[in-house]
């Protein structure tokens, strides 16, 4: 096991009492600590010297913690700030994480949380502490050192990078997120992440996940309109034996299970409103009870959330709280919709056929122009999901070595959702189909939609069936992996259990 980093620690607080009690938790942890009882002594340690970390109550005498943050960021210095604010006190929170607080503290300080978040702090800087080149350059000029900070600036880790990579586009929007992403991951605030479904929203929770310093935690993601309403407290903050009927044993909520790494929580706007009020308890205490439990245990979690409604609708209409929206969006990131950005779409296209037939353990076919000039004439309300299922559509009817026009099925006789000279016409215009592809004639329902979901679900329930209800095997069977099996069942509302996956 590697020793946790040696920080230089700034405690700013006026109370003496407090401020002996954190320095003697920090200096029993290795860290060189410096205190200071106001902010003008603060500012001074601040000219003077480079800190790791710095922890500041929120009131002092000559003003509020929050100005040295004001003044940190606005001089671009690298302390990572921890805030201890008064119980309760959400606005000062929020504020605090806004103006690019790495945490918070709620008072009464627990000093095991005091420890783990300066040692967070120290984890999510990617150059070395300073304290620690303070040991090894101890003569050197004050401006040396800024210069070694700026150089030895590491870059993103490995996993954050492939995350990145994986959101496909070049379009400003797309490349705007990707640079947010890079820059919030490094802090505990909450994200959360608004956009149309099938726009990319858990893609970009995970990137936040996997560029920050808890990437080698778990990442726990959450359906919260998928739990049945009577579950989900267990589920979230799990539940000792005999806490409801058929509890037969202590279980872990997802709070519990997403431990030194990321909770999920999509769909966060269907999360039903009693719950709501447990979220935030847990989210302003930072300690969590199982259900049926009497002790209660610190909470070592960075949420981002995920809607595709409009959650301050939702707020005007009582339908969500409003003190929980405050708390959730501290930090805020909008998924474009693809129709925003019709030019990624021959890359995405290229990409997703790519992922979806090495999943599937086969070479990806070449898609023609012709094809690409297809799918630049459709709407695509489901936005890039629609997108992959189309592709994996064209993949199954496909026979030859590159998808065409008609692979995509029956679609194809269905008029163009986009006037042709709106789509973005980059490719060859050629004609779409020739006699020997055309699919066999059908009947024309009255309405496509429920005749193709009706089309799915009696293939699923077959797969499903076959397969003995084991829905990884189905998804093989497809062509499809779990994720997009799931989705299908999701969709379709089959009352399919998880009880037989294998895998
Ligand atoms: N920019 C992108 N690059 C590559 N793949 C993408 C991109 N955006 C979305 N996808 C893919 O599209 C599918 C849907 O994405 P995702 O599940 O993240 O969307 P979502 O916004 O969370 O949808 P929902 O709101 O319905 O849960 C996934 O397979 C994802 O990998």
């Amino acid at each position: 096991m590697t020793a946790p980093p040696i920080a230089s620690v700034l405690v700013v607080d006026d109370e003496p009492d407090l401020r002996t009690l954190y320095e003697l938790t920090l200096l029993r942890e290795g860290h060189e600590v410096t205190s200071a009882p106001d902010l003008e002594q603060a500012r001074e340690w601040l000219a003077q010297k480079h800190f790791d970390v710095l922890i500041t109550d929120m009131r002092l005498p000559d003003g509020l913690g929050l100005e040295l943050l004001r003044e940190l960021a606005a001089s671009q210095r690298t302390e990572k700030s921890i805030v201890i604010t008064a119980h309760g006190s959400a606005e000062n929170a929020v504020e605090a994480l806004k103006l690019g607080a790495f945490d918070y503290l709620t008072k009464p300080v627990d000093l095991k949380q005091l420890r783990a978040a300066v040692t967070a702090a120290l984890q999510s800087q990617r150059h070395p502490p300073a304290a620690m080149l303070d040991r090894t350059a101890a003569a050197r000029h004050p401006d040396d050192r800024l210069n070694a900070l700026a150089l030895s600036s590491s870059p993103l880790p490995p996993a954050g990078v492939r995350s990145l990579q994986r959101i496909v586009g070049s379009a400003p929007s797309i490349v705007q997120i990707k640079s947010r992403i890079e820059k919030v991951a490094t802090s505990m605030a909450p994200v959360l992440i608004m956009g149309e479904s099938g726009t990319g929203k858990e893609l970009v929770a995970r990137a936040v996940h996997e560029c920050s310093h808890r990437a080698s935690g778990p990442f726990v993601a959450v359906n919260c309109g998928a739990i049945p309403e009577n579950l989900i407290e267990a589920e979230f903050f799990g539940a000792r034996k005999g806490a409801y009927t058929g509890a037969t044993q202590d279980r872990e909520g997802y709070f519990q299970a997403a431990k030194g790494g990321t909770l999920f929580l999509d769909e966060i706007g269907d999360l039903p409103i009693a719950m709501q009020a447990k979220l935030l308890r847990v989210i302003q205490e930072r300690r969590v009870r199982p259900l049926g439990g009497v002790q209660e245990s610190a909470v070592d979690v960075r949420l981002v959330s995920a809607t595709h409604r409009d959650l301050s609708a939702l707020v005007q209409t009582s339908q969500f709280r409003q003190d929980l929206f405050y708390r959730l969006n501290v930090i805020e990131l909008r998924t474009p919709a693809l129709r925003e950005r019709r030019e990624d779409l021959p890359d995405l296209a290229r990409a997703l056929m790519r992922r979806i037939c090495k999943e599937s353990g086969q070479p990806a076919p070449e898609l023609s122009d012709r094809a690409l000039s297809w799918l630049q004439t459709r709407a695509l309300p489901g936005n890039v999901r629609e997108l992959e299922n189309l592709l994996q559509r064209a993949l199954a009817l496909s026979s030859g070595d590159a998808i065409e026009p008609s692979d995509f099925g029956d679609l194809e006789s269905a008029p163009p959702d986009v006037p042709a000279d709106t789509a973005t016409q980059t490719l060859s215009a050629q004609p779409a189909s020739s006699p020997d592809t055309s699919p066999p004639p059908v009947d024309i329902p009255n309405d496509l939609q429920t005749y193709l979901d009706e089309q799915e679900r009696q293939v699923l329930l077959k797969a499903l069936r076959e397969c003995d209800y084991n829905r990884t095997a189905a998804a093989a069977r497809l062509g499809l992996n779990l994720r997009q099996m799931r989705y299908r069942i999701q969709r379709l509302g089959l009352n399919i259990s998880d009880d037989n996956d294998g895998a």
